[in-house]
């Protein structure tokens, strides 16, 4: 379904000897594909570091400009993120369009974002990327890809204020409007997180480098252990498929339960700006008990995902929680799937034989504090019999004169509170 042709961009970037520089540009080039442009040429210049006016040096910046004149492209996309006056120097010289990396990334979310604190995240991320970039066609042109402005028209009151003071002022109200309002809905957030925390259950957060299959994996433990009512979450073979957390409650066959919950996807140099910005978003992967990082087995560059999704999370302060390694996708590999060795399962997400091995080890790492018992309950507390047939895992049930005899597995939380039925068999 391609609905109008892509614009045609010329990707560049400065080769430092980083050992992951190609892979940052194969990067770039699909998030450039996934903000409908394609990529017609790649231009790189080795260079320690940018020149600090015009990135490239002065020669490469020349001849850039030659390159885009022969491709006939007015807009050139760049590996990095660049200072205000380095994108005005690019523009001047080459008279193509400049998009850095993060007013890239920054047009991608806030096309793909649905709810409203999406929509709000990536307005403040946006404003905040903005504000010391004033009248630069990078903040214009992030305007017209996402829509509304900075919050309302720039009307000058004739009070002498120049237009740079009234847009900052004006940008500078808007990111206070949208911060109110998202402390409004982080607050909601918060409230809810605090009593699913009441109930107890544990929970694991699915996380990774984007279009790994984290909404997939969801989808296929929702669709055997959800409630019946609960939604699939969103897939889509594209960059940043999802932008919202969901939490889903799964319940097995022998009564235990957990909440799992999906979110964003990673990229290397995710915007500090979105970071910030999404960091109520990603508490739900900072508050879990395990999490799941997801890996595109299939991909050549899937160590570096890895690691992009490690440094991620230690950038947003995840440190401490345990975790498991999906590699997905193995029905695109010669690997044998599903297969585990210690915490690293090999499998794919389109296979059942594959999320029982996933549901093992989930419940393996999770319900620890379980613990099996025999209970008698007298006839007369029938409502203890009926609690523990719908939140344990009862292994037996007999009767005798007195009562209802249960051997069951359950929560240490539960044993205490029933601790009274306990019989030694
Ligand atoms: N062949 C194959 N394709 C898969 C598998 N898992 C997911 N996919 C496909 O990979 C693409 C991305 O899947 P998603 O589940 O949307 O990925 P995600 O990690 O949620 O991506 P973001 O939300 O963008 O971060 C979709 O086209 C899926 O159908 C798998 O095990 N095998
Ligand atoms: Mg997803």
């Amino acid at each position: 379904m391609e609905e109008t042709p892509r614009t045609p961009v010329i990707t560049i970037g400065l080769n430092a000897g980083q050992a992951t520089f190609d892979y940052a540009m194969a990067e770039l080039k699909n998030l450039v594909e996934a903000n409908h442009m394609t990529v017609v040429e790649e231009v790189q210049q080795a260079l320690s570091r940018p020149q600090p006016g015009t990135y490239f040096g002065t020669g490469k910046v020349e001849e850039l400009a030659t390159i885009v004149a022969d491709d006939g492209v007015d807009t050139v996309v760049v590996n990095d993120e660049l200072t205000p006056s380095q994108i005005r120097n690019l523009e001047k010289v080459t008279k193509a369009r400049i998009i850095d990396r993060t007013g890239l990334i920054l047009e991608i979310f806030a096309n793909r974002a649905q709810s409203r604190e999406a929509k709000l995240q990536v307005q403040l991320a946006k404003l905040q990327y903005q504000l010391p970039r004033l009248h630069t066609s990078a903040s214009q042109r992030l305007d017209q890809q996402t829509g509304s402005g900075g919050g309302g028209g720039f009307t000058n009151r004739g009070s002498g204020e120049s237009q740079t003071e009234i847009s900052r002022r004006t940008l500078q109200r808007a990111i206070t409007h949208v911060n109110h309002e998202l402390k409004e809905i982080n607050q909601a957030a918060a409230t809810q997180r605090q009593q699913r925390e009441r109930n107890q259950l544990p929970s694991v957060a699915l996380v990774g480098y984007t279009n790994a299959g984290k909404s997939t994996l969801m989808n296929a433990l929702v669709r055997e252990f959800g409630k019946s009512d609960e939604k699939q979450v969103f897939v889509k073979n594209m960059l940043f498929a999802t932008l919202d957390t969901s939490v889903r409650q799964l319940t097995f066959p022998d009564q235990k339960k957990l909440l799992l919950s999906d979110t964003v996807g990673f990229v290397s140099q995710l915007p500090t700006q979105l970071v910030k910005a999404f960091r109520s978003t990603l508490a739900e992967a900072a508050n879990a008990d395990l999490l799941v990082q997801v890996v595109d087995y299939a991909d050549p560059n899937k160590e570096a995902m890895m690691a992009t999704t490690e440094q991620t999370l230690h950038d947003i302060g995840v440190t401490d929680v345990p975790m498991v390694t999906v590699f997905n996708k193995a029905d695109l590999t010669e690997a044998t799937y599903p297969s585990r060795a210690g915490d690293q399962l090999i499998l794919s997400a389109q296979d059942p034989a594959s999320i029982a091995l996933l549901v093992q080890t989930l419940k393996e790492k999770v319900f620890h504090n379980y613990v099996t018992a025999d209970f008698l309950i007298p006839f007369a507390d029938g409502d203890v019999v009926a609690y523990l047939n719908d939140h344990a895992n009862v292994l037996s049930t007999g009767y005798e004169a007195t009562g209802t005899a249960l051997k069951v597995e359950l929560q240490d939380t539960d044993f205490n509170r029933f601790k009274q039925y306990v019989v030694t068999p």
